[in-house]
């Protein structure tokens, strides 16, 4: 018979499942230790925090970890966040948003340099909850570059990312060839899968437009090359979203055990503390120079806590490309400037928030006849990916053959109505089914910053994303959408599905291009903030990710990418997290 103990009630694993799948408590009534402590604490349950969670429970015997999510349970959204389609509307739950925004700024124009052109602030969507804001990608030579960095870089060459990203993907694609097999994994808890429901009509017709002009067919932009058009596989699982929090948090729940070499009653397990806002790490102020992190400080439930790591123990940080840095800004890890303007003590100067990347993406809007379009599909289903013009012209046959693509076109079915049901819409026309293209530099050459507003964790960071901010990137952007353009006019869509692009035309200057593209362009992929690099290349973390000038402190998630991916950022999140696993359990067994 198993041993009992009083914190080990038998059932732990069937009410934790019962509790995921029916969450209704707020953790209101949680019972907090008196002094927590945890070999790890992992800050964030996003993609990263997640996977790593789950990971280190399962490769290093015996430990507890901590993860504490300013945001809820996925649960709370009663749904919405499950369903494909839904990417911007589980978002628009605002509690499972941080609410940032970024800042307006003015720049010099490229098509007539005496004008200055305002680009528009707007709304980041960033997840706060469970699985955070989580298609997978290979592009080796982009991963090759960060092992460039050094000798002890190769741990991330393309040979141990490709081992990661396989470990992490359980691909269901039918009768894989051999050369699919070589880049996709099966074992992995992320399920990925071809569209169980195939894609909307109008969405065959984009197909064979982009065909017309050329555009090679690609059955997998995850395999040997990117390029061309095809449909995407999706993280889902028997038609539904699978977050990395449905997968890998889920099953890290699973295991719940008394640890058999404790006297003192350690319970083995993953412990998530919902609604808990990191605020800053506390560190070992005996050591002060030695910045020694011991744990950290959280507001949950209106109280200011602590939790506290063991010996040997470590704390984590898996906030994402603008919480991370904001948490080490607000514990002293820092330009020396932001934080002493703040009235922070700077501990270590680095830069942190100085790397701030980012794929800008612009909408193009399409008018199609209604095809009972009643809701997003699978949301993006269509990829078209090319090489740009750098002149902002159209590119030519011989660009959809360049073997490195830098622009992701990702095309979506969609109905007016059915985005926003309840907007007042001015007439009968404006409510239409369509289709939405969203151009993506993937290789951009802007690069922006974050830095702190004030020394209040609640208030948000200052986001200068400087999207488009050289000349190239524009020029770029500019070539895709007249790409966009050229295709939407090609048959079948013109002609069977009576396809009319909205929003631009035929006679627009280089400078209207400039100003329409600069006003409104948009992202969603940031990451980079805390570069993984040697700290005389401007690196806030080592190769093993730890932070420089501290102790017992690393960072795991996007922020940590010293070059941005050329393709979706969320699958090789969770392949540094898987990486990071690896090095930690490394790094914890070598001192037992
Ligand atoms: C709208 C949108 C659509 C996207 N679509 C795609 C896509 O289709 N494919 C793709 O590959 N990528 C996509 N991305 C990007 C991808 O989701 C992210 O790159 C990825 O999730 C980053 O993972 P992360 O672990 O670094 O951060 P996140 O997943 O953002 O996780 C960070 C977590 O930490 C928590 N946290 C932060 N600060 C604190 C704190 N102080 N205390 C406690 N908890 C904290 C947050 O609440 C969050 O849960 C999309 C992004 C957005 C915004």
């Amino acid at each position: 018979m198993s041993q009992q103990h009083p914190n080990v009630n038998q059932d732990d694993a069937k009410i934790r499942e019962y509790w995921i799948k029916n969450v209704c408590d707020r953790d209101k009534n949680a019972q907090f230790k008196p002094k927590e402590i945890y070999d790890f604490i992992i800050v964030g349950a996003g993609t990263a925090g997640c996977v790593l969670a789950r990971e280190l429970i399962y490769c290093i015997p015996n430990i507890n970890v901590l993860v504490l999510e300013a945001g809820g349970p996925d649960a709370y959204s009663n749904g919405i966040i499950s369903l494909p389609c839904n990417t911007f509307k589980g978002f628009q739950v605002s509690e499972h948003n941080w609410g940032y925004v970024t800042q307006e700024q003015k720049i010099q124009s490229f098509v007539d340099p005496t004008k200055e052109i305002l680009k528009n602030g707007f709304p980041y969507i960033c997840g706060k909850v469970w699985g955070g804001t989580s298609s997978l990608n290979a592009m080796a030579k982009g991963y090759n570059n960060w092992a460039a960095q050094g000798p002890e870089y190769k741990i991330w060459d393309w040979d141990h990312c490709l081992e990661a990203f396989k470990a992490v993907e359980n691909n269901s694609r039918k009768n894989p060839d051999e050369t699919f097999k070589k880049f996709h994994g099966f074992n992995g808890l992320l399920h990925v899968q071809d569209s169980q429901n195939g894609i909307y009509d109008v969405m065959s017709g984009l197909i064979d437009a982009a065909k017309n002009l050329g555009i090679p067919y690609n059955d997998d932009f995850n395999g040997e090359r990117q390029n061309g058009v095809g449909i995407f596989q999706f993280t889902m699982n028997n038609g539904k979203r699978c977050s990395l929090a449905d997968s890998y948090l889920k099953d890290a729940l699973k295991k719940v055990e008394l640890s058999p070499d404790s006297k003192s009653g350690k319970v083995v397990s993953v412990d998530v503390k919902s609604f808990a806002h990191v605020l800053n790490i506390i560190w070992d102020e005996e050591n002060k120079e030695e910045n020694i992190a011991i744990g950290v400080r959280y507001f949950c439930n209106g109280v200011v806590r602590e939790a506290f790591i063991a010996p040997k123990g470590e704390v984590i940080l898996c906030g994402g490309a603008f919480n991370s840095p904001k948490i080490l800004m607000l514990s002293g890890i820092g330009p020396k400037e932001n934080l002493e303007s703040n009235n922070i003590k700077v501990r270590k100067e680095l830069p942190v928030g100085r790397n701030l990347l980012d794929h800008s993406g612009f909408y193009i809007v399409a008018k199609s006849t209604p095809s009972e379009i009643n809701h997003w599909s699978n949301g993006a289903e269509i990829g078209i990916i090319h090489k740009a013009n750098v002149e902002g012209k159209i590119p030519c046959k011989d660009d959809f053959f360049d073997e490195n693509p830098d622009i992701e076109i990702m095309a979506s079915p969609f109905s007016l109505s059915y985005m926003n049901p309840t907007a007042k819409l001015d007439n009968e026309q404006n409510k239409f089914d369509g289709i939405i293209l969203i151009p993506s530099l993937n290789i951009p050459s802007s690069v922006g910053y974050l830095e702190l507003n004030s020394s209040n964790p609640f208030d948000q960071p200052k986001i200068c994303l400087n999207l488009l901010e050289k000349s190239d990137d524009l020029y770029r952007m500019i070539s895709s959408l007249k790409l966009c353009r050229e295709i939407l006019k090609q048959p079948p869509l013109s002609t069977v599905y009576n396809v009319k692009e909205i929003g631009f035309n035929d006679d627009m200057s280089d400078e209207d291009w400039e100003r329409v593209i600069q006003n409104n362009s948009t992202s969603q992929h940031a990451c980079g903030t805390v570069k993984m690099a040697p700290e005389s290349k401007n690196g806030v973390v080592n190769h093993r990710l730890q932070v420089y000038g501290t102790k017992n402190l690393r960072v795991v998630d996007a922020s940590i990418f010293p070059y941005i991916p050329s393709g979706n950022p969320n699958a090789p999140t969770a392949m540094v997290a898987w990486r990071a696993s690896r090095l930690i359990a490394e790094d914890y067994m070598r001192t037992c």
